[in-house]
């Protein structure tokens, strides 16, 4: 997998070089490339941004340094997925993280400000070399910037590529995985500061260890998070 990262930030993604996926990209299971947007404009302040067109506060991202760096990012591309990460976007969960684990090529559009020029999005769409774009939010809470929620669409997507992960059985244990929150874990002692590891763990019972695992998730799943379940 190739994945490519637009950002006026590109030192924010230093920190994929440490972790799991740092293992992956220099085994070469995961081709990393992180741009800096500024590198795409010709005015000496290396302008990525103006006011918004019908007034209003802050400031929009101006479309033609994108329209380079997408020319350049894309240039050698074929069936790439583009994601823009945005608050205005798809809620981004695990079956997107899955659909998106499939993609040969990722791009990351990272937006700052009050957004990217929407006509950025409008013309991405357009170009023969890009099999989808996605609109994706993190959630609904205010960030700066795409940024954050580029590394956290990056490692949900990076971990599901095969190869990545040495256990894949540890990938069917996790939150969200199943649509349900994961069971409570424990691990030795049995007995902490007076609190008891579950009984039915320590009994080599493996039906009975599944089972109380199971209604773990269900129980927790209905106390926090009960949408999950489609009540
Ligand atoms: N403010 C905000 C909230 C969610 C989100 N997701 C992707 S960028 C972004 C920005």
């Amino acid at each position: 997998m190739r994945i490519d990262v637009v950002t006026i930030f590109p030192e924010f993604f230093s920190v994929l070089d440490v972790s799991l996926l740092g293992k992956a990209r220099a085994s070469g299971l995961i081709d990393i490339r992180v741009h800096d947007l500024r590198e795409f404009t010709h005015d000496r302040h290396r302008t990525v941004d103006d006011t918004p067109a019908g007034g209003g506060a802050g400031m929009v991202m101006k479309p033609e340094p994108w329209g380079e760096a997408l020319d350049a990012v894309l240039a050698d591309a074929a069936d790439a997925v583009v994601v823009f990460p945005t608050p205005a976007g798809e809620l981004f969960r695990q079956p997107i993280a899955r659909a998106l684990a499939e993609a040969p090529h990722l791009v990351f559009c990272c937006g700052r400000y009050e957004g990217i020029d929407q006509r950025v999005i409008e013309h991405t769409a357009s170009r023969p070399e890009v099999a989808a774009v996605r609109e994706l939010s993190l959630g609904d809470y205010v960030l700066n910037g795409g940024e954050v929620a580029a590394m956290a669409m990056i490692e949900a997507a990076g971990r599901l590529v095969p190869g990545m992960v040495g256990n894949p059985d540890s990938l069917v244990e996790e939150s969200h995985e199943d649509g349900l929150l994961e069971y409570p874990s424990y691990t030795k002692p049995a007995v902490w500061r007076g609190l008891e590891t579950p009984p039915v763990l320590l009994s080599g019972n493996h039906a009975a260890i599944a089972a109380w695992r199971r209604e773990q998730q269900l129980d927790r799943t209905r106390r926090i998070r009960p949408e999950l379940l489609g009540d």
